[in-house]
């Protein structure tokens, strides 16, 4: 930066905050001539608001200021207001009760230039488009029928996973690079009809979903959006979606092109897409950057979400030897010997499907899930809401909620093995993929690989975890939240 800029912005400073406490004062006692009666909030710091209180692990930071200020929270980032829903109660309320008026999204300046102007279906605002984008993906893209159609993609690729194990002969493997590469391997093939795992494409993503989760200064205080021009993030941004543009495009293009004279396999996510712009059977005319935005939506929504729920349960299990012990024991009465369990086996293996609603319940992986907005004025626990408040749900906090969930925080399977709660979306106790019509779509897709991973994996090896990283529960920061410390393993074949 300059020296004639860094004197022109820091002279500026005092002003711009002048007009802008005077701002924040003549709205707020504009406001409570209107005698609403909003939800408690945290004192906030003129221009920042909350900002300064979310720390670098918000859901905890979140969590602990909602123990004074209660389940439904008003915050403000920047000038931003911020609704935090931190109990079931809260959550059924909003989600069951009032979810049309939830139901948009917060249009951020970062996912807008990632995903073509909010053209996917994860961060496009609610409304007819988003409806009809859902509704291919639920029908089209990710029903039943479709995941069950990918098992060979699965089973080739975990299958590959496991020999690189058995080849690695005891020695330490990086037990969490083999996850993500698995997962990544198999999102890939599904959705573009082959692997891409070279370093430049998984950095390329690695730094698409990083932006994701980033703060930009200017979606929350317009007046400092040249914070975000001057900080790069701007830049960063256009870079990468240059890059994942360029990449979709080829994707897309080499698709069309094929199309007749290259017979697949099996029809991937990219053909089906093609198919539906050109018979146009749904009613809704899908053009190209529509389809690079949901494609987008499918590899960032759905890579590290998998493999990081995955490699949670897996860290539980090798800090508890017993319930490690026991999935095993349930692995090798139903696999009997044969060469590996298959996904028929699966509804017959409740501790393994126990293990995974676990591991999420502890360690949520999009604890905040994604923000929502509110379109309308809404009375919410008591509280007016007014229309355009940001909303996060705090689903980690809500899955370790003392007055729902015996000794919340200790990693117990047992508990869900005589218990219907479910993480698809009724029971809202237990919300990763969230709940009403933003619900994940991904739901089966990712659950069908963690369980046939999962017990295949204790079925053919005995695990030792190798370092102390590998038991380690830190966190990384981010709106995905990972294992800080991957898991190193040692693992022994057994015979079956
Ligand atoms: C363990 C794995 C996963 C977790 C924990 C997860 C979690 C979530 C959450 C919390 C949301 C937002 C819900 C809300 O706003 O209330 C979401 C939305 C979404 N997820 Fe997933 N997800 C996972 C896997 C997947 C997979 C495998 C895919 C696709 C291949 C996927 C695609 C999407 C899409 C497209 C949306 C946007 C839905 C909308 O806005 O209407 N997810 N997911």
């Amino acid at each position: 930066m300059s020296f004639t800029l860094q004197v022109l912005i820091f002279s500026s400073f005092p002003f711009i905050l002048a007009i802008l406490v005077l701002k924040s004062y003549i709205s707020s006692s504009s406001s409570s001539k209107n005698h609403k009666n909003l939800p408690p909030s945290p004192p906030k710091l003129p221009l920042i608001g909350n900002l300064h209180q979310l720390g670098s692990s918000p859901h905890r930071s979140l969590h602990a200021i909602a123990q004074n200020y209660g389940p439904v929270m008003l915050l403000r980032f920047g000038s931003v207001p911020v609704l935090i829903v931190s109990s079931v109660k809260a959550a059924r309320e909003m989600i069951k009760t009032h979810d049309l008026a939830f139901a948009s999204r917060p249009a951020l300046s970062i996912p807008r230039k990632l995903f073509y102007e909010l053209k996917d279906i994860g961060f496009a605002e609610y409304g007819e488009y988003w409806r009809q984008l859902k509704s291919i993906t639920v029908l089209h893209l990710l029903s039943h029928k479709r995941v069950q159609s990918y098992r060979q993609v699965r089973e080739e690729e975990m299958d590959l996973m496991m020999e690189k194990i058995q080849k690695a002969n005891e020695s330490v493997v990086n037990l969490s690079g083999l996850l993500a590469s698995l997962t990544n391997n198999i999102i890939c093939r599904v959705t573009l009809g082959k692997t891409y795992d070279g370093r430049r494409f998984k950095r390329l993503f690695a730094r698409a979903g990083e932006l994701v989760g980033c703060f930009s200064v200017g979606s929350y205080i317009p007046s400092l959006r040249w914070v975000d021009r001057l900080s790069g993030i701007e830049r960063k941004t256009n870079q990468v979606f240059k890059e994942l543009d360029e990449f979709l495009d080829g994707v897309v293009d080499g698709h069309v092109t094929r199309k007749g004279d290259l017979a697949t396999e099996y029809e991937d996510l990219v053909d089906i897409l093609l198919d539906i712009q050109r018979d146009n059977r749904t009613g809704f005319q899908l053009n190209k950057r529509m389809i690079k935005a949901t494609i987008l939506d499918l590899l960032i929504g759905g890579t590290d979400t998998t493999s990081t729920s995955l490699e949670w349960a897996i860290a539980e299990l090798l800090r508890h030897p017993q319930a490690m012990k026991k999935l095993q024991q349930e692995a090798r009465e139903i696999g009997q010997g044969r060469s590996r369990i298959v996904e028929e086996d699966l509804e017959k293996m409740p501790y393994l499907k126990a293990v995974l609603k676990e591991a999420l319940r502890l360690h949520t992986p999009l604890p905040l899930l994604v923000p929502h907005e509110s379109t309308q004025d809404v009375k919410l626990f008591g509280y007016d809401i007014p229309s355009g408040t940001q909303v996060h749900i705090n689903a980690w906090a809500i899955a370790r909620d003392p007055s729902k969930w015996e000794a919340p925080e200790d990693f117990k399977p047992e508990r869900f093995l005589s218990s219907s709660i479910d993480y698809k979306g009724l029971h809202y106790e237990l919300i990763p993929f969230g709940a009403g019509r933003r619900r994940c779509p991904g739901i089966q897709f990712s659950i069908i690989i963690n369980e046939i991973v999962l017990a295949n994996l204790v079925y053919k090896f005995d695990l030792a975890s190798m370092g102390e990283g590998s038991l380690d529960l830190s966190e990384t920061n981010g709106i995905t939240v990972s294992k800080k410390y991957p898991i190193m393993v040692s693992a022994t074949p057994v015979n079956p």
